[in-house]
């Protein structure tokens, strides 16, 4: 059987007295997007740093194609966008891709097709400290893009994006997901990722819930968010949060 994307076996990290997350379990299926959906706070960074290797976990494992990420082979087969995966002061657009294409053995060609479909063809050019919010958004996209991978991980890429730009975002993701890419994305943004995602996890430092979103909502008749909040019984701390 071939492995999924992405799968958890009940992983579990703790920061010194912290526990981030415990016994975390779920799987990502092909083909889909999969929205890892918490509060601030909830786990949903750590889970995915664990997942890409760059925290380790106390126990359990996170598993990329049936392998922990650092042993996959082809890390092409991955497209990322993680703060605090680097940035290049002082490059431009073109620049910065072009960094990560050539670390991934890539060509020009990439680098245009990827910034071409984050529609940042036209400011290639310009300094990426130069670049708004939105702007960085795609340029973490494109990123992600890069190489055409067949999984992409992202950490709450509609963060910093207006209603347009949540439009747009939505648009991509499903084109890729049309051209059979997996997506796994985070958001705090119910309501931002609602129309984007087809399946959801949602995670209050363990799982709440892993299933289709169609199912989580009685095929759309309930919204995420009261679901959301009747599953995490967090509202008191979301609304501070
Ligand atoms: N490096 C760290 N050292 C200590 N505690 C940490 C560290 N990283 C995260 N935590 C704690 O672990 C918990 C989960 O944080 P995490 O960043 O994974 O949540 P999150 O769902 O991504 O939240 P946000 O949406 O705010 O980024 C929080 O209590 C956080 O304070």
């Amino acid at each position: 059987m071939t492995a999924p994307p992405v799968r958890f076996e009940s992983l579990t990290k703790r920061y010194g007295a912290t526990l981030a997350v415990e016994d975390v379990s779920f799987e990502v299926a092909p083909g889909r997007i999969t929205g890892l959906l918490g509060r601030n706070g909830a786990g949903k960074t750590t889970s995915l740093r664990a997942l890409l290797g760059l925290v380790a976990p106390t126990s359990g494992r996170a598993l990329v194609f049936g392998r922990p990420y650092a042993a996959l082979g082809t890390p092409q087969r991955v497209g990322v966008s993680i703060d605090g995966i680097g940035s290049t002061p002082g490059a431009t657009v073109a620049g910065e891709l072009g960094i990560w294409a050539t670390a991934m053995g890539l060509s020009r060609a990439h680098v245009e097709r990827a910034l071409g479909e984050v529609g940042l063809s036209d400011v290639a050019g310009r300094k990426v400290a130069k670049l708004s919010q939105g702007m960085r958004q795609r340029l973490a996209l494109a990123t992600a893009f890069v190489a055409d991978p067949e999984l992409v991980i992202l950490d709450e890429p509609a963060t910093g994006l207006d209603p347009s730009g949540i439009r747009w975002l939505r648009r991509v993701l499903r084109e890729r997901a049309a051209r059979g890419t997996t997506v796994l994305l985070s958001s705090h943004l119910l309501a931002e990722v609602e129309e984007t995602v087809d399946d959801v996890v949602i995670l209050d430092r363990t799982v709440r819930y892993a299933g289709s979103l169609e199912s989580l909502t009685s095929g759309g008749v309930q919204r995420l968010e009261d679901r959301f909040f009747s599953l995490v019984d967090a509202e008191e701390q979301y609304s501070h949060g």
